[in-house]
């Protein structure tokens, strides 16, 4: 056993102690904390905490210290939003980023509008949940307060489709979305379904009112097409698709779109998914939308097309890290939106740099390689002038960011 004093939260959200060989990671502590536990290789296996800090808060999750998703519950509001938004400061001043960050937006709203359950086969017992952290062991969930209300059937609903989906014994991953219609859900990793089964499932959709539910994106009921709404746009979502973790975070990144990108006339939206940025933005300017999913592409278009008052929106498929935009062909554009996912976009920034641009929008969540990507921009001329931090995964390390690029 040994004793340690916690100096800080670190970027993947455990205490750190400082000591004479390295950095000791403590998950579950708080700066300030005198803590007592067993050392394993660099992590401390904290048994004890002897003296507590006060920003120590009453975790409001049962499930919180073995569940991987939430790590921070346990601390106070202020200090977690304080800790978040450093994230983003020390990460970008790390890699020499030198900018403007604004305060964080805690978009945490009514909670998330997707989650993904496990399901496991433990003997005659199915298991539904989420992993521990860094681990393939399962935690059974029986409640997530980290979820949208939309979201309060979604464990019973995923259990009871594990369950009837059991004699496969095959391990399962089903997928969530609280849309306006209701849930949909797409259960992975089942194989082909007896017929006998398949009418279990689509009576277990009935029983929970889901819209949809689908296996590997194939239907298997449907009460009503599951759409959200994008501005004045509905879009019928394809299952499983991309959608920003909380409704609050997709207000916000999008506000910020718009307003970086206010006055273009014709906008070019990388990485658009079903549409989140373009059919808001073509409520005032021309767009042209790329994403590598076709089933994203086609929701867009068909949504773009059915809703009045939109300037044009042309959507194509195309692989962006494969096939990036080259400088020529954005010359088109005046302004540019991009969100691609964790990787970032080496090769797109890279055109994005040659091209004759003067705005673009970069919305990223992942600092490292937002910062990678922000550096070929800034070499190229172009000068980030803000960062603002938004906090979609509340007692997460995850952090969005939007970065406004002018030259
Ligand atoms: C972070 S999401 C953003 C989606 C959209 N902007 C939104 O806010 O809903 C990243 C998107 O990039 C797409 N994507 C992933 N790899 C890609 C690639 N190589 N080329 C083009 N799009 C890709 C994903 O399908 C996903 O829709």
């Amino acid at each position: 056993m040994i004793e340690a004093v916690i100096a800080r939260v670190g970027a993947q959200g455990d205490g750190i102690a400082e000591t004479e060989d390295g950095p000791l990671f403590a998950p579950f502590t708080l700066p300030g904390e005198r803590v007592e536990g067993r050392r394993d290789k660099d992590m401390l296996r904290v048994e004890r905490i002897l003296a507590a800090s006060d920003a120590r808060v009453t975790p409001e999750c049962g499930h919180f210290g073995r569940c991987g998703g939430c790590l921070l519950q346990h601390w106070g509001a202020d200090p977690y939003l304080r800790w978040k938004r450093d994230l983003v400061v020390f990460a970008l001043a790390r890699e020499g980023v030198e900018t403007e960050v604004r305060p964080l937006v805690d978009a945490h709203g009514a909670g998330r509008r997707r989650a993904i359950f496990h399901a496991r086969q433990a003997g005659a017992q199915t298991i539904v949940g989420f992993a521990e952290r860094k681990s393939h062991t399962m935690i059974p969930i029986v409640a997530c307060p980290v979820l949208a209300p939309a979201l309060a059937n979604a464990l019973p609903a995923a259990r009871a489709l594990a369950e009837a989906l059991a004699p496969l014994k095959k391990p399962l991953d089903l997928h969530v979305t609280a849309t306006d219609a209701g849930m949909d859900v797409d259960v992975r990793g089942s194989g082909p379904v007896p017929p006998m089964i398949a009418m279990d499932l689509a009576a277990i959709a009935a029983r929970f009112g889901l819209a949809r539910l689908t296996r590997h994106g194939e239907l298997v009921a449907q009460r009503e097409p599951p759409f959200v709404m994008m501005g004045g746009a509905r879009v019928t979502l394809p299952p499983a698709s991309f959608l920003q973790a909380t409704q609050a975070g997709e207000d916000a990144l999008a506000g910020l779109v718009a307003e970086a990108l206010a006055g273009a006339s014709h906008v070019a939206d990388l990485f658009c998914g079903v549409g989140t940025f373009a059919l808001r933005l073509a409520a005032r300017a021309r767009v042209a939308a790329f994403e590598s999913n076709g089933g994203a592409i086609a929701a867009l278009a068909r949504a773009g097309a059915a809703t009045a008052g939109l300037k044009r929106i042309d959507a194509e498929v195309r692989d962006l890290f494969r096939r990036p935009l080259l400088a020529e062909e954005l010359a088109r554009y005046d302004a540019v939106a991009i969100d691609p996912p964790r990787q970032g976009a080496e090769a797109q920034a890279r055109e994005l740099g040659r091209a004759r641009l003067a705005r673009v929008a970069y919305v990223s969540c992942s600092v490292a390689t937002f910062a990678r990507d922000a550096k070929i921009l800034t070499a190229a001329g172009f000068d980030l002038r803000h960062v603002v931090p938004i906090d979609q995964f509340r007692y997460s390390p995850h952090v969005e960011l939007v970065g406004v690029f002018e030259r």
